[in-house]
């Protein structure tokens, strides 16, 4: 789906919700469910069912289980490879799904405890995907001194970019509140400025009253 094609369908679900609060979509950066919200109804405008998908880093599972729902069509199409480098959030990761999927379902969900920058690895070689998402930070709930890297994020992105077919798109939520979080934001906005404009829209959403915020990257590829 071409960006502009993205924005008009994006621009038809605001008519939705016309109230005093939707007079801005940054609005919905606001808080961690307004987050979740605007970021899901993006990447529902660009997966299909049957896709192939990526959770680069899976956490608690959340957005893996909405991944899912998004690919799965009941026929056993669709995959969702997720992976984190610690065990406890797999294993989050993988009862969240078993509690809330049909159990055919649960199948199409190949979890790895791997870092993000090997994900070329897992997936299958010659798969086009559709997506791959970051949820960049510490796991919520767990150890807050276990984060995602500059360095390691940087050669995730580029693997991403190599894996990524034609319609895809790259979705960095960046956390710059924690120590680190800003050389992170920092590190993926370099990434993002240097995809050639001929073949990328890059673009972010962010705060710009509320410098502690976290900001969305969307790197589509046309
Ligand atoms: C903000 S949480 C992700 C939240 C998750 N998307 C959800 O919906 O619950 C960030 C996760 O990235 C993981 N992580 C940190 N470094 C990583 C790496 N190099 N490769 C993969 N995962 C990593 C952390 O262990 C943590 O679970």
């Amino acid at each position: 789906m071409r960006a502009w094609r993205l924005l008009r369908k994006l621009g038809n679900e605001r008519l939705h919700f016309q109230d005093w609060r939707m007079n801005c979509w940054a609005i919905y950066l606001a808080t961690k469910r307004q987050r979740r919200w605007l970021t899901r109804r993006i990447w529902k405008c660009i997966v299909q069912k049957g896709d192939t998908v990526v959770d680069a880093t899976c956490g608690n599972g959340h957005d893996t289980l909405a991944l899912l729902k998004m690919v799965g069509d009941g026929s056993g199409r669709g995959s969702v490879y997720g992976m984190d480098i610690q065990n406890c959030a797999l294993e989050s990761t993988s009862t969240l799904i078993k509690e809330s999927i049909d159990p055919n379902e649960v199948q199409l969900v190949k979890l790895f405890n791997l870092c993000h920058s090997s994900m070329e690895e897992i997936v299958p070689k010659g798969t086009l995907v559709r997506l791959v998402a970051f949820n960049l930070g510490y796991l919520p709930g767990g150890d807050k001194s276990i984060i995602t890297l500059p360095e390691k994020t940087l050669h995730a992105l580029d693997a991403a970019r190599r894996l990524l077919g034609p319609e895809g798109l790259i979705s960095i939520m960046v956390y710059v509140g924690h120590p680190g979080g800003r050389e992170e934001y920092a590190a993926v906005q370099a990434f993002a400025s240097q995809l050639p404009g001929e073949e990328w829209v890059c673009c972010k959403f962010e705060m710009v009253n509320r410098p502690a915020a976290p900001v969305l990257f969307l790197l589509f590829r046309k």
